[in-house]
Formats: C-alpha cells, structure tokens, sequence
C-alpha cells in the first residue's frame, strides 16, 4: 500500500479543500498511479489506476511539475486513452519526499471556464498546488518519522522487559516516565500506580534527590526497606540522562536484586555463607539429639547422608559439620543436584578439559570435586542426581580419582562427601532411580533431621531469632507476636519448615504496624488456617499449656545460651537474669529436664 494510500483521509481533505478554493477538479494520484483522491468527474472512479503514459506517469516518473493548457498536449502522445480524453487542461505537481516521488496533484479542467481558469492563473496555480504538494510531503515524512520512533519505542520496551534488572526512568521532577516489568515485580507494585507518579519510595527518593541535584552517578548502593507493604532488598544505581544539549532530562534507576546476585554467586562458586552449631537454634531433645551426633561424627572423615524434608535445615547441618572438622580450614563447596541441568552436572561436578565439547572454555574448567580438594563437597538433592552419573560419582568416592569430561588421565582428590536428600532413596532405589551400592555409601553415617511439626518446642526460639534478625535489617522496632498468633503457629503443620517459618516472621514483620504483631498481618494461608480458630478448624490449645510451652522454651533457651553444662555462679546468674528463685529455676529444671541437656 502507497504512503498516499495510507494517509487517505488526509488527501481527501487536501483535495477537497484545493477544489473548493479554486473552483477546479482535482485529482490526487499516488506513486502506483492510483486515484486516491478526487472531486468532480473522477470521485466514483477512485481506486482505478490512470493509464500508463498519460501525464500523470510521467510527472510520477520525471518529478516536475507539467502544464497542458489544452488537452491532448505534448505530453499526451503515448497515453493509451488517446482522443478519449475528457480533461480539457490541467497541471500536474509532483509530490515528492527525499527525491521519491509519493504521487501527484492534479488540477483539471473539465469545460471551457475551467480551462480559461487554468490559462490565465497558471502562475498562482502553480505556486499554489506547490504549497499543497510540500504540505502533502512534509506530513508524508512527519508520519515516517512518527513511525520510526513507535518502532524504536516499542524495541525499547521490549528490550527493557526482557532484562534481570529493574529499569526506572524519572524525569527532573522525579515523574516516573518510564518502568519495566523486572522494576515492578521487585517493588510489588502494579504499573497504574507508579507510572506518571512522583517516585515516592523514600530511601529511593532520597537517593534520586542527590543524583538529580548534584548531577553524578551513584553506583550500587544497597536498599533494605519495606515500599507498600512488600520487602525489598536491592542494589541500586542512578544515573543522570543528558537531553542533546547536554542538560539534565532525568535518571535512570537499575535496580538489582539482592537474592538474585546471592543466588548467582553461589551458584557460580558453590561457596555459601558458614554455618556453625551455633547458628542451628532449637531446643527440642529431637534437634539436640541430631545436633550432638553430628557434632561428634564431624570430627571422623566420613560420608554422611542427610536425611529431612524441605527447609529442616540439611544445608546448615551440613556447612556446620565442615566448620567443626579438621577440614574447616579448606573449602566448603556446595552443588545442587536438581537445579543444574542434566547435561551440564556431569561438567559441573568433574571439571573438564580444554575442547572437550563445541563450548568448552580454554584451558578448561575444574569442577566442583577439584574446587573442594582439602575440604567439604556438599551434594544437596542426590536423589535428583541421573542413575549414569551416579555410577561416576561411586567410582570418584571408592577410588579418590575423578575423570574430567573429555580428559585422559584420572585426577586425585581428597574430599568428605556430605550428600543430602528430601527424598527416601529406600523407595529410589526400589523403583530404579537410585544405585543400591551408591547408597549404601553414602549411608555411612545417616543424619535424620525432623520436621518442625514434630518439635513445635523450637518455634518459639526460632521466632525469636528470625524476629531480632529481620526487625534490624528492617528497621522496625517489635516486641513480639500476639498470643493468638503465636498460637496458630503452634498448630500449623508448617510443610516448608524452618525456612516456611522464618518466611512468615519476615513477612509478618514487613507489615509490622504496632509493636504486637497481630493474626491481621498473617499471610493468606495462615490466615485461612486462621479461621478455623475456635470453629471447624482444629481446637484450641488450652492457655495453660501455652504458657507452660513458652515457660518450656524459654528457658531452654536460657540454658542452652548459658552453655548448658552450668555451675552453681552460673545458675545464680541465670536466675537473677530470669528474675526467679533458685528454688523455682530447680523446680522448673526438673520439670523440663533442663539440666540434663
Ligand atoms: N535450626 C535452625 N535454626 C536456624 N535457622 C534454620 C534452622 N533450620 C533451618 N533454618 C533456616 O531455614 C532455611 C532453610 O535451611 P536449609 O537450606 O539448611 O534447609 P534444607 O533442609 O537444606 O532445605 P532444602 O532441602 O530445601 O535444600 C535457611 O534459611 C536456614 O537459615
């Protein structure tokens, strides 16, 4: 379709206009010598293509503009309409854009007066119909430029969607003018709501204050805070947008979030944060009990193969067994089994050597075996692991050598293996997903961590815990959560465990607006659980035994921080911190078994 064609409404109301002003026809063809506009005789023939060789296809095909004050003209001789011409006169203006020619005008004359008119105005109807035709071709080109530009704007938007990273345009008086789909879901905000809005987060305010003002970049400063009820923990950089005249015409905000940065560089080095058997809170005689095991087991250079569902604590387990043996002095290295790919986990965990496949980077690369060399390898998810790689792993644990995909001699490497799996690898192995003698391995020394649902003693230090570490990174200042709540954590069955609780805490906390936190700021689950409270759902705890569950964990954890093994200064202490009797804290120890700890 014709650039003329496209714009057809608008060449109507040229032609329209010419023809009332001048009192002649006028017909606008385009380039493919279309009628695309026309009063007068030609308005029921538009759409028909004039004759080739006519005046028109050849002003479209010479660009200047003709006059023919009486039909059939020079110019006429190779038209194929011959003497059939009904035109009597007429002149034809080119309409050109950056030397194309797009159409033409041309104004007609039908009868006599008509004819006359063309004759002695010819020098105002050319200047005129030049006008017209400058007027139809800027607008041409203005259209062109507008459709450049959509098409630049919308490859932006794209491209702007499909980055990691949040993108924020604010103009000088921080307007919004601009958000991407990463920026929104970080911020927990839908796009009506910011989009054309000052940009109100107030660290984030604060930090396009200073680049707008002073007019230099800030470079990846960290934001913990909580904008519209959501956390967010991001890496910010701003940047001041120069107009072309070197001024001011806003900033550009990247947003970078901070799990996901956490999460990459985990994964790239398998390096993660140290745990120690410190970090492992719980007062229960079930976590104590796997707790003292492995902290005897950490000393032997043994297998273990931890066993737990999902969040119980097996990653932390694992990195504090690593820092109470002689190996804490190497790496801890970890690898997540199910989360690789399985065509890149062989390469992940043994290394490989240079051109050992199209891809493959020079000088190789060591796996994650080479990388532990001296210290910990923690292969989390085994039960993920594919049956071929299994076999490969069992050969690396017997023998101490691994083979580099692609390499021809095997490598030596002194590594402890702690495997951990949410799967029962007995059903597995039943089912011929996991190899028997792998297994049997592995299983040296099992480790089983239970779910919190069967220890609710150690909800309540826990929620301690994740309290005092969210309430800081968060800046909110809480007491604590209200009886009703923490009774419904004491009944629910928490199917994500620890990481499901401390999840909750930091939510709850979030939208933390008195210093009790109440059953309002549970989430959606909960909540629903929540309803059952009194009703249909399971029974209330009696209030006595709330407080006795407390009193339990409490102090617990009181003896548990002390040390456990306690003299008597030390118990004197205790109870002046309690502000209890000696004769009560003995009362209360014997209750709890506190002592025997
Ligand atoms: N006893 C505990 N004390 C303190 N924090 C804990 C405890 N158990 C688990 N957590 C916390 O819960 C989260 C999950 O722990 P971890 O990753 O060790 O669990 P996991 O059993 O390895 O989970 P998965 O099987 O999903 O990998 C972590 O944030 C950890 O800090």
């Amino acid at each position: 379709m014709s650039n003329l064609l496209k714009m057809r409404n608008f060449i109507e109301q040229v032609s329209d206009a010419i023809a009332s002003v001048l009192e002649l026809d006028v017909v606008i063809t385009d380039k493919d010598l279309f009628r695309v506009a026309a009063t007068g005789m030609y308005r029921n023939r538009l759409s028909q293509r004039v004759n080739q060789g006519c005046a028109t296809a050849n002003v479209i095909i010479g660009k200047k503009c003709i006059v023919t004050a009486s039909v059939p003209g020079d110019i006429c001789q190779h038209c194929t309409r011959g003497g059939k011409c009904q035109e009597k006169a007429h002149i034809i203006q080119p309409i050109v854009v950056d030397d194309e020619c797009e159409g033409v005008i041309g104004l007609l004359a039908f009868d006599e007066r008509q004819k006359n008119i063309i004759i002695k105005q010819q020098e105002k109807l050319l200047l005129y119909t030049e006008k017209m035709a400058a007027l139809i071709s800027s607008t041409l080109k203005e259209q062109e430029i507008l459709k450049k530009n959509l098409l630049i704007t919308n490859k932006l938007k794209m491209t702007l969607n499909t980055v990691d990273e949040g993108l924020i345009y604010v103009d000088n008086k921080r307007i919004v003018t601009q958000i991407n789909e990463a920026a929104l879901e970080m911020l927990g905000i839908a796009e009506a709501a910011i989009l054309d809005r000052e940009m109100d987060e107030c660290r984030i305010k604060r930090y396009v204050c200073e680049v707008l003002n002073e007019g230099v970049a800030l470079d990846d400063r960290e934001i913990v805070d909580v904008y519209q009820g959501k956390k967010i923990h991001v890496f910010i950089t701003i940047k001041p947008i120069l107009g072309i005249d070197d001024q001011q015409e806003g900033a550009v905000l990247i947003l970078k979030e901070y799990a996901k940065i956490e999460k990459i560089v985990s994964n790239v080095t398998g390096i993660r944060k140290a745990y120690f058997f410190k970090d492992i809170i719980g007062v229960s005689e079930a976590i104590n009990e796997v707790k003292n095991k492995a902290i005897k087991v950490a000393k032997i250079d043994s297998t273990v193969l931890l066993t737990g569902e999902s969040g119980t604590g097996k990653e932390m387990f694992a990195g504090a067994i690593h820092q109470e043996s002689h190996r804490s002095t190497g790496p801890f290295i970890s690898i997540n089994c199910a989360a690789i790919p399985e065509t890149l986990l062989e390469s992940e965990l043994f290394g490989y050597e240079e051109g050992a496949f199209s891809g493959a980077k020079k000088g190789g690369k060591p796996g994650k075996f080479q990388l532990a060399h001296g210290g910990t390898l923690f292969l989390d998810e085994i039960g993920d692991m594919p049956l071929y790689l299994q076999t490969k792993l069992l050969r690396a644990i017997q023998e101490k050598t691994i083979d580099k995909v692609g390499g021809t001699r095997p490598v030596e490497v002194n590594v402890r293996i702690i495997a951990a799996t949410n799967k029962n690898l007995e059903d597995s192995i039943a089912k011929g997903e996991f190899r028997k003698d792998l297994f049997y391995r592995l299983n040296v020394i099992p480790l089983n961590i239970p779910p919190l649902r069967e220890r609710p003693e150690d909800i309540y230090p826990l929620v301690n815990i994740f309290k005092n570490k969210h309430e800081n990174l968060l800046k909110k200042n809480v007491i604590g959560f209200s009886n009703e709540v923490m009774n419904i954590f004491y009944r629910y069955s928490w199917p994500g465990n620890v990481r499901e609780l401390e999840n909750v805490v930091e939510y709850m906390l979030s939208l933390a607006s008195s210093e009790i936190i109440g059953s309002d700021s549970l989430p959606h689950k909960l909540k629903n659980f929540s309803s059952g409270y009194g009703g249909k759902g399971p029974a209330l705890l009696p209030l006595a035994e709330v407080i006795t569950k407390a009193e339990e964990s409490a102090l617990k954890e009181a003896v548990a921080c002390a040390g456990n093994h306690l003299n008597d200064k030390e118990i004197l202490d205790l109870c002046r911190q309690l502000k209890i009797s000696r004769a009560t804290f003995y009362r209360k120890a014997k209750k709890y078994h506190l002592l025997s700890l």
